[in-house]
């Protein structure tokens, strides 16, 4: 009887340790959030400025929110501690990316940003981190950033004497399109295309939210007309980098030409593997090709810009701080020649002012999305397979609980004796995100912003135009995948350097 017993109780055991691991997922809970309704889920929550609503709702349902989008399900991440649980302790889990209509047809999905986590995104972000956009490439485009930015010097030196009012925000996005369309191809001439508007269409594409990819029976009817506003730019971007790689074999950079531009790097790789001495690894192809300066065009196109044009908005809305940048320069540098790229690491207070301009205006309000990987518990939640996960790094950079309750005040003395950098390892500052999907164009990024900034203040003073005052000034945000000022920023230069 006795050994019979014991089985029995093993057995019986067993099945409740059984059951137990294999109801895990379904005894845990999801984290809180707003009841949904059918078929649109929550969307209607989001309005026009979503990073601004999910804050407010994160007031009531805490730092991990759980939202459905259409049948999506979403987490939303609000502080600078669960954002280290998702992108570091758990980034292995998240380090994935949704397959949006857009990505997949534009073939974005084979590019790095929004390409599905795997060897072979893995290889190409080694490609593009170790050819493109090492310190040595970034180097190399020293002289021509010179160059253009010295020319956008003149241009507002001669609105200075005739006292006009300058598009700034306009001038900058010239300045970074030419820096980008000069470092990714070179010496092609296509002004046969509207590469602007293709490359704004790209991101208008890729930052919709798009019934294709929330409520999947409906993005047959296409009832927002975007899938066929898709098709179409995917065949003309198609089209344009065809004849752009075309012309760069015909005409081959010479070997000693030190400004090679991306495609001409790219194409001196072609049928190579995408990692050094792995065979295995895919081969570097013409498809690669254009999704790599597909992805270089998009994310460079107005990053940068946007992040020079708040900065700006916030020194003229705070004169102390602007008179506080320009002694600074005028104390590093002097007033008889221009800034250099090898005085930027001296500028100690401009670098406070570019992270206190990031943490209340991170350019990506939720970085890029990501999608997770596996079913998962974090902090007592579950967290299905393929939720999707956003960031809101713009509530992260208004935490009072980290930020102390000056949250609002734009305050660059904030960072004095502080380590906080922007590689991504201090959560409470992730303008350029985290972990895996990182940015890997931060210090170019980084070294455009910077260098652009200290030229304009140094060279020119900036006052609003017709007496407006400081605090008049609109601070008003486009949301997108990226978020620029809703209206161009508008000011005066003067030029201050001697001679
Ligand atoms: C001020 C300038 C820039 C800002 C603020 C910025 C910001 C970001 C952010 C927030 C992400 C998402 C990170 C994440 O999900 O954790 C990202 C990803 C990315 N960025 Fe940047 N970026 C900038 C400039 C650049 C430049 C100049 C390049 C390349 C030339 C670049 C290439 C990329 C790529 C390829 C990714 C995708 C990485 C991946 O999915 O693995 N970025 N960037």
């Amino acid at each position: 009887m006795y050994p019979l017993t014991l089985a029995i109780f093993l057995l019986l055991l067993g099945s409740i340790i059984w059951t137990f691991m294999h109801n895990k997922g379904r005894t845990l809970v999801l984290p809180p959030g707003p009841r949904s309704l059918p078929i649109i889920g929550n969307f209607h929550t989001l309005g026009s400025l979503p990073h601004r609503a999910l804050e407010n709702l994160t007031k009531k349902y805490g730092p991990i929110m759980s939202l459905r989008l259409g049948h999506v399900p979403t987490i939303v991440v609000s502080s600078s501690q669960t954002a280290e649980l998702f992108l570091k302790t758990h980034d292995a889990a998240f380090a994935s990316r949704p397959i949006f209509q857009a990505s997949k047809i534009i073939g974005m999905s084979k590019g790095i940003a929004f390409s599905e986590y795997g060897p072979y995104w893995r290889s190409l972000k080694k490609l593009v981190a170790s050819q493109l956009l090492s310190a040595s490439k970034i180097e190399s485009f020293a002289p021509m950033r010179k160059e253009l930015v010295g020319s956008l010097v003149q241009s507002l030196k001669k609105a200075a004497v005739a006292h006009e009012v300058v598009d700034l925000s306009e001038k900058v996005r010239k300045l970074i399109e030419e820096l980008t369309r000069r470092m990714v191809f070179g010496r092609s001439h296509y002004d046969r295309f509207d590469l602007k508007a293709l490359t704004e269409e790209t991101l208008n594409l890729m930052g919709a939210f798009n019934l294709a990819d929330y409520v999947p029976y409906l993005g047959a009817l296409d009832l927002q007309g975007l899938t066929s506003r898709i098709k179409q730019n995917g065949k003309t971007l198609d089209v344009v980098l065809e004849n752009i790689i075309q012309e760069h074999e015909q005409i081959p950079s010479g070997p000693q030409s030190c400004e090679k531009d991306f495609i001409d790097m790219l194409l001196s790789l072609m049928n190579q593997p995408m990692t050094a001495h792995d065979e295995n690894s895919c081969k570097i192809d013409r498809r690669v090709i254009k999704a790599i300066i597909i992805d270089m065009i998009t994310a460079t196109y107005d990053t940068s810009a946007i992040s020079i044009e708040w900065t700006i908005s916030e020194l003229l809305r705070h004169p102390r701080i602007m008179k506080h940048v320009q002694d600074e320069l005028e104390r590093v540098i002097g007033m008889n020649r221009m800034v250099e790229e090898t005085d930027l690491a001296n500028l100690s207070y401009l670098s406070m002012v570019i992270k206190e301009s990031f943490r209340l205006h991170p350019v990506a309000p939720f970085l890029i999305p990501r999608e997770s990987m596996e079913d998962i518990e974090i902090n007592g939640y579950y967290i299905p397979k393929k939720s999707r996960l956003m960031i809101n790094s713009w509530a992260i950079g208004r935490d009072p609980y980290v930020w102390s309750d000056n949250v609002e005040e734009f305050y660059p003395e904030r960072f004095i004796n502080s380590n906080i950098d922007l590689k991504g390892r201090d959560f409470q500052l992730i303008p350029f995100g985290s972990g895996r999907r990182g940015c890997p164009g931060l210090q170019l990024g980084l070294t455009t912003v910077t260098y652009v900034l200290a030229q304009l203040l140094h060279c020119f003073d900036w006052v609003l135009p017709n007496g407006m005052l400081p605090n008049d000034l609109d601070m008003s945000e486009k949301f997108g995948l990226s978020m620029p000022r809703a209206k161009h920023l508008l000011a005066m230069p003067t030029y201050r350097l001697l001679g």
